[in-house]
């Protein structure tokens, strides 16, 4: 692998409670481009936590988090702020849709806040997504007229919005029955192979795990294994338009 896109150096994070909690202790990852990766490990083994440190939503104790080489520890929390907005795609177990939004004006919501597209591209864009993502007929419904596994699909869709070169997902089929969690999990898949994102998944799903590229098993917060099962893309394919770098502005 030649720069990986996210890397955690030696990351540990502890909460200083009364009595201090170890969240995620001594971990080194690093996840290149168009590779699928599962994060998994028993309830309470710090998944979300590492999720979180590798997002920049959280920052280590001690140890570094690096997007695309460069360190993020002294950054500003602005330049945090501006670098997830572009660089990094969230989705979550719940899909934290604006219910007052059309599906299409929330895939919109990133773009807007970044201000680079008139509004006219924002709306082309969007409709793309949600085409490919299997929602041309639903984008002008609000979130409540969809069910549980499209809600989740414009989630993903405006985890996209920015064509962010990494996305994190967070338990993202935790909520949907098992077509559901399918259709998702073969977007997240397209998403890394044919697109060329790292795409990093929490994930209680063992058979979903296990169909993914690399699997990295965490218990107490420390990683215990990291198997490959498929041998690391070469790094000259894939990345798609704006994959191939986190712009730092
Ligand atoms: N704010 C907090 N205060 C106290 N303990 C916390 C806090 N946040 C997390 N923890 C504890 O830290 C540990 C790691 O939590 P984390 O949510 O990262 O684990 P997880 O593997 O994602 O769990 P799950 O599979 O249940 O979602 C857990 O024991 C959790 O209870």
């Amino acid at each position: 692998m030649s720069v990986p896109l996210v890397e955690a150096r030696g990351v540990t994070r502890i909460l200083p409670l009364t009595v201090p909690v170890r969240l995620v202790e001594d971990v080194d990852l690093a996840v290149g481009p168009g590779e699928l990766v599962a994060i998994t490990g028993p309830s309470g083994s710090g998944k979300s936590s590492l999720l979180y440190l590798l997002g920049i939503l959280d920052a280590p104790t001690s140890g570094e988090i690096l997007l695309n080489g460069e360190k993020t520890h002294a950054m500003t929390s602005d330049q945090r702020a501006a670098l997830r907005l572009r660089g990094i795609g969230f989705v979550f177990q719940f899909h934290f849709l604006l219910p007052e939004f059309s599906v299409i004006d929330n895939v919109a919501i990133p773009m807007r806040r970044l201000g680079a597209l008139s509004g006219r591209e924002i709306e082309a864009r969007s409709a793309d997504i949600l085409t490919r993502l299997g929602l041309a007929d639903h984008m002008r419904k609000r979130p409540e007229q969809l069910s549980g596994g499209q809600r989740q699909r414009v989630a993903v869709a405006r985890a996209l919005a920015n064509d962010p070169p990494l996305i994190l997902a967070d338990e993202p089929t935790g909520s949907l029955d098992s077509a559901a969690s399918e259709q998702v999990f073969e977007i997240l898949s397209d998403i890394a192979g044919q697109d060329g994102k790292s795409v990093i998944a929490v994930t209680h799903d063992t058979d979903m795990a296990e169909r993914m590229d690399r699997r990295v098993h965490l218990i107490d917060g420390r990683i215990v294994s990291d198997e490959r099962r498929r041998p690391e893309r070469p790094t000259g394919r894939a990345p798609g338009p704006g994959a191939a770098g986190i712009p730092l502005e």
